[in-house]
């Protein structure tokens, strides 16, 4: 519908009135996935907090980055709903659907740069690809990016000539430059010594504390989750098993929540 058709006159008089805006950018109703005889997502519903952080948790193998691919349109749901900014994304054409993704960033757990790209370009390359920008508008939002991540030294380098953590923060400069209002996060503490690991987290917190934005961080790892998170929620067996502020996931009494985040032997969670 164009905003023509909303702002034509209804029958009687009165105009349409808009669309109700959703209650939140990021909604995921019912998810089944199933590969070949593993159903790995069995009924997954959640709804994610706008204008927050949130981490989801849960065991190795427990589908959260099969969630996150579900959110970005790179997997179809067996039965159920993704719907981002109050939108079904497998009820649009591909070409809404492909619009719907440029308001994403994703940084994906090896930064996912261009090897044959220096650092600068790989950052520009979105700004390239789906603006009609100038070079000097590229530049000047390039190097604030890489700025905000420590990276403005490294423009001309190559992916391979610096680190892992390095690495990361170029994924992440690169998802900000089209100011997404969704980020995604795909283990940004994987491969990370503990000393990376916590400065990503802040820098992390502090971008979002900048921006702003809803942001979803997929970790198993514990204490990025209490770096970052507003919000905790928790996976199992295909199902979000709990939803809630990180005050109340950390001190939970439910003994699953509590033996995932304390990382206990002891409690219901197995090796299964
Ligand atoms: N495209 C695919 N085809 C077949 N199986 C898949 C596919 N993608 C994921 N899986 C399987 O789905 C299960 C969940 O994978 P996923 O990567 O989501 O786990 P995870 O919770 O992110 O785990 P980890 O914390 O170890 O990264 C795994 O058993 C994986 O092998």
């Amino acid at each position: 519908m164009s905003t023509t058709d909303l702002a034509a006159p209804m029958p009687g008089g009165s105009h349409a009135a808009p669309a109700p805006a959703p209650a939140h950018t990021v909604e995921v109703r019912d998810v089944h996935k199933r590969f070949g005889p593993s159903q790995i997502l069995n009924g997954l519903t959640v709804d994610f907090k706008d204008n927050a952080i949130t981490t989801v948790l849960g065991p190795s193998g427990t589908g959260k980055s099969v969630l996150l691919k579900h959110i970005v349109g790179l997997l179809e749901p067996d039965q159920g709903e993704i719907r981002v900014f109050g939108q079904n994304i497998w009820q649009v054409s591909e070409i809404e659907r492909y619009e719907l993704r440029k308001r994403f960033g994703v940084l994906f757990q090896d930064g996912a740069l261009f090897g044959s790209m220096n650092i600068y370009d790989n950052v520009a390359f979105p700004l390239r690809k789906h603006t009609d920008k100038s070079e000097r508008e590229i530049r000047e939002i390039v190097m604030d990016n890489l700025r905000e991540v420590g990276l403005e030294a490294a423009i001309h380098k190559a992916p391979n000539e610096i680190s892992g953590g390095m690495r990361k923060r170029a994924g992440f400069a690169r998802a900000l430059v089209l100011k997404p209002d969704v980020v995604l996060f795909d283990e940004p503490d994987s491969g990370l010594d503990p000393v990376r690991t916590k400065l990503l987290s802040q820098l992390i917190s502090e971008v979002h504390a900048e921006h702003g934005g809803t942001y979803i961080v997929i970790t198993h790892d514990i204490p990025t989750a209490r770096t970052v998170s507003d919000y905790v929620a928790v996976i199992w067996k295909g199902k979000m098993v709990h939803y809630g502020d990180a005050d109340g996931a950390f001190n939970s009494t439910d003994p699953f929540v509590r033996q995932f985040l304390a990382g206990a032997a002891d409690g219901p969670l197995g090796m299964d």
